[in-house]
């Protein structure tokens, strides 16, 4: 009786740990039905369609409706837009069953607040790190998002500001917690996803051209292989 009560104890006061599978991968950019079912078969919790005309990995929204249809239930369509206004969005949202916005451009917190507002669905926004000042303002946009997007700061004069391939220095993140759910994004790859969920204690990645073998083109071995890697 004592031993029982003793192992009943013991198991009530461990915590929940989370374990390397629960880390959830959102894959980026996916245009094409293959690559959906690809990264749905390798354990992606999240697919992203990019609305971008500038981007290689840009899809129209018929386009993304109907990769939409063979995404199954669980797993969360992502619709990905920069400073899109209120028209775009309401054609995107009209179209397309989704599950969440991801804001990438340079909308301001209080357009974030108008467009949770406006569709009633959650939305992530992206804040692009390269240093340290660039840390409050995931501090600000946590108040008003359902999840943050921890990327990369594009270059300069970058076509795009987001799916270059580019990481930042994860030090600079290593044991910062915001209250809300985040994603760490920006150059992971199958071969370094391990080590960047270690450094920051990220719990989702985002990726987009470290499963591509040219830009635009997804691979679905790659993506396998870099799900594999982030679930341990
Ligand atoms: O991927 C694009 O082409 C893109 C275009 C415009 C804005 C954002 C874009 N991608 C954003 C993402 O969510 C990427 O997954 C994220 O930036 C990481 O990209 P990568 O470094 O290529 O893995």
């Amino acid at each position: 009786m004592f031993w029982r009560c003793l192992r009943m104890a013991a198991r009530r006061a461990k915590p929940p740990v989370m374990g390397p599978k629960d880390i959830r991968v959102k894959i980026c950019g996916l245009s094409e039905s293959a690559h959906i079912d690809a990264a749905v078969a390798a354990g992606a919790t999240y697919v992203g369609f990019v609305f971008f005309p500038k981007s290689p990995r840009n899809v129209s929204i018929q386009q993304a409706r109907s990769l939409a249809a063979a995404v199954p239930p669980g797993v969360a369509k992502v619709a990905l837009v920069v400073n899109a206004d209120d028209a775009l969005l309401d054609q995107i949202v009209a179209a397309v069953p989704l599950d969440m916005l991801q804001l990438h451009g340079s909308e301001t917190p209080e357009r974030v607040a108008e467009v949770k507002a406006r569709y009633g669905l959650p939305v992530m926004k992206a804040v692009g790190v390269a240093d340290e000042s660039d840390l409050p303002q995931l501090v600000e946009y946590g108040r008003v998002v359902d999840q943050l997007l921890v990327d990369a700061k594009p270059p300069k004069g970058a076509d795009l500001p987001g799916g270059n391939g580019l990481s930042f220095d994860w030090r600079l993140i290593a044991n910062r917690r915001w209250p809300v759910p985040w994603m760490l994004a920006g150059g992971l790859t199958p071969e370094n996803v391990a080590l960047a969920i270690q450094m920051t204690g990220a719990k989702q990645v985002d990726v987009s051209s470290g499963v591509e073998s040219a830009p635009g083109v997804k691979d679905p071995d790659l993506i396998a292989k870099l799900i594999a890697a982030a679930k341990g």
